[in-house]
């Protein structure tokens, strides 16, 4: 079985690469990484290494890769001969890599038009469905239905804590044990995988907004107040009394939404809330509150961790999500030299003011209830400042 898996970083290798090498997968690894591609293709193993006392390690086998800026067409024939596409390469990352899909694809209808699916391991509501999107653009419009028979893109949501890597072997990554891979069953064409690890479900909108409006809206907490604070990883930020407090109301706020819109259970939602929260203070991670932080932009989105569940919270409680508000706040005051959207975020605040940028990048109407909310937690936020 052969599975081609655009993106040989953190999750790429230290989750989806796991997964598939215990599942009997051949993982050809795609990435513009150069150095990475060439250690994968020289060593043919890589370990990963669970972090807590024990530091058991997999040695995942079975794996070689491609640069995809300089062997396209060899990316285009494993499309072809592929049993499984998935990707981890980030969210604004799925435009750039479609045309290849869709090179793959179209020569596979072509040489081998068997069934397979496409499978976007990303941190977003619908990654498979907006894969698709970009990759029908780039398809001809009359092989459009015999690619919409055979090609399946079921969304899917993942979990695992992988932070970026400090380790002398450029291929090792140091993992969290905790892992969840939920994926949409009812999408799939032809049979549907035998993964280790993956949980099928009829509908993943519950599971995905679960993951991100409480994983990574909480995650957001000490990344975005602990920056302000002054803090320089996950850890450290997880020690502040305030920084758990907002964790703890924002929370609930999301949870208050997701349990209401969803029916999922109080009692077991606060169990994964406070194994969350625990999974944030593991002492055997190093996580950048940068890493965390990361794309701005993208994380004050419509449909992201931080509005999406505000918006959720106000219009099912009518109450204003004080504690999120205060996290968009922190967010919108994020800046960081080396981070894109940070310096983009910046720059146009520094036109616009905030309020403006706030309602360009969140989509919030300018007379919308939550934007006076979060205006005024901006002015508050100044307190969370260290020195
Ligand atoms: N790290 C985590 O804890 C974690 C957990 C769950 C989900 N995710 C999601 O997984 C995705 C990847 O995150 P990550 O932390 O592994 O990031 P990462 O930066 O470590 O890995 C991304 C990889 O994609 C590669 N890439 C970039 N452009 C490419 C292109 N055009 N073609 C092929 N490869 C390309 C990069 O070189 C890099 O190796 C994101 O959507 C993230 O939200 C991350
Ligand atoms: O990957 P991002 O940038 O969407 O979010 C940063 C972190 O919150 C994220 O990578 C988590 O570590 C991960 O989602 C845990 O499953």
């Amino acid at each position: 079985m052969l599975a081609v898996h655009f993106g040989a970083g953190n999750i790429g290798r230290g989750f989806i690469g796991a997964l598939l090498y215990q599942s009997s997968f051949h993982t050809l690894f795609v990435d513009v990484n150069g150095k990475v591609i060439d250690e994968i293709n020289r060593k043919q193993k890589y370990d990963v290494v669970l972090a807590d006392e024990k530091k058991e390690v997999l040695t995942v086998r079975n794996i070689s890769g491609i640069n995809s800026m300089i062997d396209s067409e060899k990316v285009v024939q494993a499309i072809v001969n592929a049993d499984l596409i998935t990707t981890a390469v980030g969210p604004n990352v799925l435009e750039l890599i479609s045309e290849l899909v869709a090179r793959g694809l179209q020569e596979r209808l072509h040489k081998n038009p068997k069934p397979i699916n496409v499978i976007a391991c990303e941190n977003m509501v619908g990654g498979s469905d907006i894969l698709k999107e970009h990759v029908y653009k780039h398809i001809a419009e009359k092989d459009h239905g015999e690619l919409n028979s055979l090609v399946g893109f079921p969304n899917a949501a993942v979990d695992r804590i992988v932070p970026n890597q400090m380790n002398h072997d450029r291929l090792e990554v140091l993992v969290e044990p905790y892992f969840e891979w939920v994926v949409e069953k009812t999408a799939f064409k032809g049979k549907i995988p035998e993964i280790t690890g993956i949980t099928y479900v009829d509908d993943l909108k519950p599971y995905i907004e679960r993951k991100l409006f409480t994983v990574n809206t909480g995650h957001a907490v000490p990344a975005y107040i602990g920056h302000l604070m002054g803090y320089h990883t996950i850890y450290e930020a997880m020690q502040d009394r305030s920084v758990l407090e907002i964790l703890e109301g924002a929370l609930g706020e999301s949870g208050e939404a997701i349990i209401q819109t969803y029916g999922f259970n109080r009692a077991v939602h606060q169990e994964y809330v406070s194994k969350i929260i625990n999974r944030f203070k593991n002492p055997h991670i190093s996580d950048d509150v940068a890493r965390v932080s990361r794309g701005p932009i993208r994380k004050l989105g419509p449909n992201d961790r931080l509005i999406q569940p505000a918006k959720m919270y106000w219009e099912i409680t009518g109450k204003s999500p004080i504690m999120l508000a205060k996290v968009i706040a922190a967010a919108l005051m994020y800046s960081h030299e080396m981070d894109r959207e940070a310096v983009e975020l910046q720059q146009l605040i520094e036109k616009q003011g905030y309020r403006h940028a706030l309602e360009r990048i969140s989509g919030l109407k300018s007379d919308h209830a939550l934007v006076p909310i979060i205006m005024k937690e901006m002015e508050n936020i100044n307190a969370y400042t260290r020195g």
